[in-house]
């Protein structure tokens, strides 16, 4: 507690003298009567020692003392200090002021109460069998509850099936999968459906109170992050399976999603990259959607022949990578590997990779549509800085002509070299022209990473598999048409490249083509595309390239967690 401070100044006595110097001659004059009758001669000594200025230092002390214990604080102020300075009035000024004094007051009322719950005292006898039960109030505010729940049907008892990271229960930190439920807002839930508690749940706004008899055991969650990329698109209103549609988490094919929980074996709990939601959603789990992709393919009629995309007619890059022109349909393209089907599995494991600078560059794939200008590009870029990069040299069956050299043109071999060649799975891909073989190496690639360079080549889709691999960590540009208009009116003057080494300027149907074909490709393999450009204005495009190239060599990117796992 605080004294009460009084203002007041020090009063003087009748002659001048002050109370306090009148108060230590007292004391002194009271000692000399004392001593003088008993000790008599020795009166001198004792009043030398009286009057000794340690003495009378000392004394003052002490009445200073007795009269801040008995006195205002203003008195012990100008005790202390005889001329207060200008702060410490002012201090001395705000202290004394009324409401101050009001507050410090109430602090101090407040602070000595004693504010513990008094509990009632527990009844003398306790049930033996009794369940602990706990009673949880959530406060909704119009989000969902976060948490699922279901029917035992053997008992009828009712469980919470699971509870959603990041939602309201999950925060609450009160409610936890596999809780039984007994009340809510005092309705016994013992026997009714799930979809009448949710009922009751809908429609009570503001706090809703569960009754719940908790886990015995709470399973402890060590389950590491995983980090997946969809390779399938994924909608939760579109799967009757799901346990609760508006938990769920809908997803496209390339997006990235971290898995939060798979406690679950068939649906697990994600939150989609880059994350702003702090409430994760439902997911199936990779073994549930390869189920239901393969119930999916079953159910599909089946076509033994190879179809070609709309509008995807190949020009063979490779027959005129260094100059030579021609245009003609690639060949093989169908047959080879399985081109990343889902079938293959609905999700790819990720993790962030950054290339070391002493690492090798990474491989610049780029693809899109027959006539967009991925050539155009590649070229373009590779013009601006021969040193930094380089493409692939491919290979071919045919013979060199007057200005070619084997080895910087092309590799020149025979049929049965191609062909062994090609058995031993060396090419990245390969297709034939006009009777002639060609293709490009993983070896020719590597040649040009080994030297320093970054090498850039174009590929076809179904090379995607190929070079997504460790050794090569292909980034993927994927060049997109713009839209129509903006396609024709870039291209009014441009040539397209005709099979019959001839160019002529591009034609509407030509346009259409490019646009469906690029509408194809990318439904088909956006989920392999690192990065998208839409080839509109050439400049423009040729300024992103580089910038997308650069980034890829310099910046974290979510790769495939088996590239970098060291392999078993
Ligand atoms: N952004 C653009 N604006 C205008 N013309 C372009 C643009 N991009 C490419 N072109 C022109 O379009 C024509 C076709 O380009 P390119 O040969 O690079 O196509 P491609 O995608 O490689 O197709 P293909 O493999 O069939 O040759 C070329 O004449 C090129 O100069």
């Amino acid at each position: 507690m605080r004294p009460v401070m009084e203002p007041g100044p020090d009063p003087l006595g009748q002659d001048g003298m002050s109370m306090r110097d009148m108060g230590l001659a007292q004391i002194s004059s009271h000692v000399m009567e004392e001593l003088r009758d008993s000790v008599g001669s020795d009166t001198e000594l004792l009043q030398v020692l009286l009057h000794a200025p340690w003495l009378q230092a000392l004394l003052k002390v002490y009445d200073c003392l007795q009269r801040y214990l008995s006195s205002s604080a203003m008195v012990c102020l100008s005790c202390v200090l005889p001329y207060p300075s200008q702060e410490a009035a002012e201090l001395h000024n705000l202290l004394t002021k009324p409401h101050l004094q009001a507050l410090l007051s109430v602090h101090d009322v407040v602070g000595l109460k004693d504010y513990e719950p008094v509990l009632p005292p527990l009844p003398e006898t306790l049930p033996v069998d009794g369940e602990a039960m706990r009673i949880i109030c959530l406060v909704k505010n119009n989000q969902p509850l976060g948490a699922t729940i279901r029917r035992d049907e053997r008992t009828g008892e009712i469980y919470v099936a699971r509870v959603i990271h990041g939602g309201l229960a999950d925060r609450s930190g009160l409610l936890y999968a596999g809780d039984r439920l007994v009340e809510v807002n005092g309705h016994a839930v013992f026997g009714l459906e799930p979809e009448q508690i949710i009922h009751i749940l809908v429609q009570s706004q503001g706090a809703v109170t569960f009754k719940v008899v908790p886990i015995a055991d709470r399973p402890v969650n060590t389950q590491s992050m995983l980090y997946v990329r969809a390779l399938v698109h994924y909608n939760p209103w579109q799967d009757p399976a799901i346990p609760c549609a508006h938990a769920g988490l809908a997803f496209r094919k390339g997006d990235l999603l971290e898995i939060v929980d798979q406690t679950d074996a068939l649906w697990w709990q994600a939150r989609k990259l880059p994350c702003s939601a702090t409430c994760a959603g439902l997911v199936p789990s990779a073994n549930l959607l390869k189920r239901k992709q393969r119930e999916f393919w079953w159910s599909q009629p089946k076509s033994h022949t190879c179809s070609q995309a709309p509008g995807f007619q190949r020009s063979l890059r490779l027959c005129r990578r260094r100059g030579a022109q021609g245009r003609g349909l690639f060949g093989s393209a169908c047959g080879q590997g399985s081109f990343y089907n889902t079938l293959a599995g609905p999700y790819e494991e990720v993790v962030l990779y950054q290339r070391p600078p002493e690492d090798r560059h990474r491989l610049i794939a780029l693809l899109g549509p027959s006539g967009v200008g991925v050539n155009e590009l590649r070229r373009r870029l590779i013009e601006i800085s021969p040193q930094t990069y380089q493409g692939a040299t491919p290979h071919t069956t045919r013979t060199p002509r007057g200005h070619e050299l084997p080895g910087r043109e092309y590799h020149f071999v025979s049929r049965d070299q191609f062909k062994n060649m090609l058995y031993s799975n060396r090419f990245l891909e390969y297709g034939e022209y006009r009777r002639h073989l060609y293709g490009t190496t993983v070896e020719a690639v590597k040649a040009v990473l080994a030297s320093g360079k970054i090498c850039v080549i174009d590929i076809e889709p179904y090379a995607i598999e190929s070079v997504r691999t460790r050794e090569l960590r292909a980034y993927i540009i994927y060049i997109k048409p713009p839209p129509l208009d903006q396609l024709k009116q870039t291209r009014t003057n441009s040539q397209l490249i005709t099979g019959s080494y001839t160019s002529q300027l591009y034609k509407d149907e030509d346009f259409q083509k490019i646009v469906e074909a690029g509408r194809w490709m990318e439904q088909q393999y956006r989920q392999f595309f690192d990065c998208i450009i839409v080839n509109g204005g050439l400049q423009a495009s040729c300024v992103r390239l580089l910038m997308a190239v650069r980034r890829a060599q310099e910046e974290p990117h979510w790769v495939p967690a088996s590239w970098i796992r060291p392999t078993p």
